[in-house]
């Protein structure tokens, strides 16, 4: 297929676009490098520099079959204090978006949705029948897109996937995770035993969790990419399928920082401070449906997941 993947110069994009390339696929990355660095632009791709709200641009050139939306701002943090901008991007960027493939006749897309949908839920795991409670504006923005997909499926006939992903992490074929500033536990982890920071911040030591600390699913990119070529494949016109990608096991912060001492050899101090704003105390996915539907599964474990993260650190030193 011939595929607009927005976000594509991003940590997840880069992926997904150098599994794209490896299976075939022709690829254009459209990215306004907000948060991306052309660098992570995988060689074999096209590269166009513009923001989604311009898709038009590059779909009216035509002959494209598909469309991998990454392209988004993706810190709770900042939508608690900015949730403008989330309404923006995500929002009206990714209606924009919607709007120029019906022009362009574009009829099929796999969209980047979120654990954070989920919001509270008390349910363990989530399934895709749990119901959405986001807790803050970047969840909300995701769910806003989940249903204006289904709108357009069932009004328009698009063929779109929303795949939900739970914590992502890891690298491939030299693409990882580099944001500025670094929010993501297991790259902060690693900034101090790669001697970057004197100590990692624990966020929350009272959690109604065995260790007290808040547990989360960590899925490997290389699965989560595997996820979206089977996604791409599947999509039925006029249908919004929405998937959770998680591998099932839920992990304490406490046992994350204990893998990476193991895995990196450094004695990794933290420093704890109490909860952070919008942090939900368990999210462990339900990826029973995409594994009956599509045959997916997440392969790669924790130790793996800290170890690619890990020699992607060094490499970016
Ligand atoms: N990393 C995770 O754990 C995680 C978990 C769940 C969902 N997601 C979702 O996956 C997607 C990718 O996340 P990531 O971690 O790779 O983030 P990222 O910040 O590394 O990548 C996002 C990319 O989108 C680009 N971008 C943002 N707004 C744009 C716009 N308006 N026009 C063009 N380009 C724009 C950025 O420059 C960046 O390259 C996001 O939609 C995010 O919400 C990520
Ligand atoms: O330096 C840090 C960073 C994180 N944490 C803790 O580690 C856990 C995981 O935090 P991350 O920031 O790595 O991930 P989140 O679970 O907050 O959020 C991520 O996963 C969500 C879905 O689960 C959303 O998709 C969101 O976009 C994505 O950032 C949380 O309890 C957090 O408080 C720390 O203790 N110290």
């Amino acid at each position: 297929m011939k595929v607009l993947v927005t976000g594509g110069a991003g940590y997840i994009g880069s992926v997904v676009t150098t599994q794209l390339l490896e299976a075939g696929h022709t690829v254009t990355v459209l990215d306004n490098l907000t948060t991306g660095v052309a660098a992570a632009v995988p060689e074999g791709a096209r590269f166009v520099q513009a923001d989604i709200k311009q898709a038009g641009g590059v779909l009216g050139e035509g002959g494209y079959d598909a469309v991998m939306h990454f392209a988004a701002k993706s810190q709770v943090g900042e939508s608690m204090t900015r949730p403008e901008l989330y309404w923006d991007n995500n929002v009206a960027g990714t209606l924009a978006l919607l709007e120029a493939m019906r022009a362009a006749e574009v009829r099929r897309i796999v969209f980047s949705s979120t654990a954070a949908t989920y919001g509270v839920t008390g349910d363990e795991p989530i399934t895709e029948d749990t119901p959405t409670v986001p807790i803050n504006p970047y969840g909300q923005s995701k769910v806003a897109v989940d249903y204006a997909l289904q709108g357009e499926a069932a009004a328009h006939g698009l063929a779109a996937i929303s795949l939900r992903y739970f914590n992502v992490g890891g690298s491939y074929a030299g693409f990882g995770e580099r944001h500025d500033p670094e929010t993501h536990l297991i790259p902060n982890v690693l900034r101090v035993a790669a001697g970057l920071a004197p100590s990692v911040t624990l966020y929350g030591t009272d959690y109604p969790t065995p260790d007290g600390t808040a547990i989360r699913d960590y899925l490997h990119v290389a699965d989560l990419a595997e996820a979206h070529l089977l996604a791409l494949a599947a999509a039925a016109p006029g249908t919004h399928r929405i998937y959770n990608l998680g591998s099932g096991t839920g992990y304490s912060v406490n046992e994350v920082i204990t893998t990476a001492r193991q895995v990196t050899g450094h004695s990794i101090p933290v420093t704890t401070l109490p909860r952070r704003a919008g942090d939900p105390p368990v999210l462990v996915a339900s990826s029973a449906r995409i594994t009956a539907d599509l045959g997916w599964k997440a392969h790669r474990p924790l130790p793996e997941i800290i170890d690619d993260a890990w020699t992607f650190l060094q490499s970016a030193l």
